[in-house]
C-alpha cells in the first residue's frame, strides 16, 4: 500500500506543520476538506493546479514547488458548539489529525504554524483582538479569506512580526476545484510564498494577483459559485419547461456548463466557443439573441460590478 504525506507524518517523527482555521464555517470546512484530501490521496490523484496557458505573462502563477514540511494537523476554531458537532462531523474519518475548539481560539492560534482567518468580515478585530491572541500570532503566518479586509486592516491588529497574506477562494475548495487569487506582501519569505501557492493548489487553481484587485476577484472567484448556480438553475427550468425531468435537466445544465468552462482553460476563446455553436439559421443564434436582447451580458457584467463594490465595504467596521 503506498504511504501519503499525511500518513507519512503521522507515523514518523517528521516535523509537523499545523494549520489553524479561526472561524471553520463553510469556507473553513471547505478548505480543509480539499487540502485533507489532497494528503490522503495517491500522488498521482494530488494538485489540480496545471499551469493556465491562458494566463497573460503580467499574471504571476504560483509558484509550484513542494514546502519541505507539509501540513500534518488541522485544528478548527467555532463558537457554537452544534458547530463543533457539524465540523467535528465532517472530518470524522481524519482520526487525531483534526481538533476542533469551541470559544478557545487563543490555545488553536498557539497550536499553529499557520492561522487561516475563516470568520465573518466583521468579526476580525474582535477575533484577532482577544487577550493572549497577540502572542500566540507572533512570528506566524496570517491568511485572511475574509471578504473586504486589507492586508493593512490585518497588520493594524496583529504583532508586526506576523506575515498576513490575502486570499479568495471559493466553496469548491471542497472538491479541490476553486479558484483561488492570493495577494501578499513583497516581502513575505519566498519559503512561505511556497506554502502559501502549495495550500492553495491543492484544493484548485491559484493565482497571484495585487490586492488592489482582490474586491473584483472576489465577486469573481468567491461569489461565482453562486452566480453559475443561478445560471444553472435557470438552464434547467428552461429544459423543464419544455418537458424534461427536473434531474435530469439540471445535470446536462451543470456538466455542460464544466464542458464550456474547461474549453475555455484550454484555451478555446469563449466568442469562438459561441461562434462554432452557432450553426447557420440554427437554434443557437436564436438562443443567443433571446440572451442579448434580455440584457444578459451587460446584467452579468453588472452583477460583478455591484458585487465588487459591495465587497469593498465589507471591511468596515460600520456593518455588523
Ligand atoms: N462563503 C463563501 O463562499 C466565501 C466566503 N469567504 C469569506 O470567508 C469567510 C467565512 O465565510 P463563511 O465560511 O461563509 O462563513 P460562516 O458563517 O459559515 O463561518 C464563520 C465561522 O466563524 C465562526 N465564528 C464566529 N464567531 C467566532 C468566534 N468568536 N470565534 C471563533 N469562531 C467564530 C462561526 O462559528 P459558529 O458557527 O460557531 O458561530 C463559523 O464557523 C468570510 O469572511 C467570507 O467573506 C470567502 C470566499 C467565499
Ligand atoms: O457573499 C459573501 O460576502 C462571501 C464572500 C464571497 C463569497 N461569499
Amino acid at each position: 500500500m503506498s504511504t501519503t504525506p499525511l500518513m507519512q507524518q503521522q507515523t514518523t517523527d517528521a516535523p509537523t506543520l499545523t494549520i489553524t482555521v479561526l472561524g471553520c464555517g463553510t469556507m473553513g470546512v471547505a478548505i480543509l476538506s480539499g487540502i485533507l484530501a489532497s494528503l490522503t490521496s495517491s500522488p498521482s490523484g494530488t494538485g489540480t493546479s496545471t499551469p493556465n496557458a491562458l494566463l497573460p505573462t503580467r499574471f504571476h502563477d504560483t509558484d509550484e514547488s513542494t514546502p519541505p514540511v507539509l501540513p500534518s494537523r488541522f485544528v478548527c476554531c467555532v463558537k457554537r458548539p452544534e458547530s463543533a458537532q457539524r465540523v467535528k462531523k465532517a472530518f470524522v474519518h481524519y482520526g487525531d489529525a483534526v481538533t476542533v475548539l469551541t470559544k478557545d481560539n487563543v490555545h488553536g492560534a498557539q497550536a499553529a504554524d499557520v492561522v487561516l482567518l475563516g470568520c465573518k468580515p466583521q468579526m476580525y478585530q474582535e477575533i484577532l483582538g482577544e487577550e493572549g491572541m497577540a502572542a500566540a500570532l507572533e512570528g506566524k503566518l496570517l491568511v485572511s479569506i475574509l471578504a473586504g479586509v486589507k492586508i493593512e486592516q490585518l497588520r493594524a491588529v496583529v504583532p508586526a512580526s506576523t506575515r498576513v497574506v490575502r486570499a479568495m477562494p471559493n466553496t469548491a475548495s471542497k472538491i479541490r476545484e476553486s479558484m483561488t487569487v492570493i495577494s501578499t506582501a513583497d516581502d513575505l519569505p519566498n519559503e512561505e510564498k511556497t506554502l502559501v501557492s502549495w495550500i492553495f493548489s491543492q484544493i484548485g487553481k491559484s493565482l497571484i494577483l495585487g490586492e488592489k484587485h482582490m474586491d473584483a476577484c472576489t465577486a469573481l472567484c468567491g461569489s461565482g459559485p453562486a452566480f453559475y448556480a443561478l445560471f444553472i438553475e435557470a438552464m434547467a427550468d428552461g429544459g423543464v419547461m419544455m418537458g424534461l425531468p427536473r434531474a435530469e435537466a439540471q445535470m446536462m445544465a451543470a456538466q455542460t456548463m464544466q464542458g464550456a468552462g474547461r474549453l475555455v482553460l484550454s484555451g478555446q476563446h469563449p466568442a469562438i466557443i459561441r461562434e462554432q455553436v452557432s450553426t447557420p439559421a440554427g437554434c443557437t443564434i436564436g438562443g443567443l439573441l433571446m440572451l442579448e436582447d434580455g440584457g444578459v451580458r451587460s446584467t452579468i457584467a453588472r452583477a460583478i460590478q455591484e458585487a465588487t463594490n459591495m465587497a469593498a465595504g465589507l471591511g468596515s467596521s460600520k456593518k455588523k
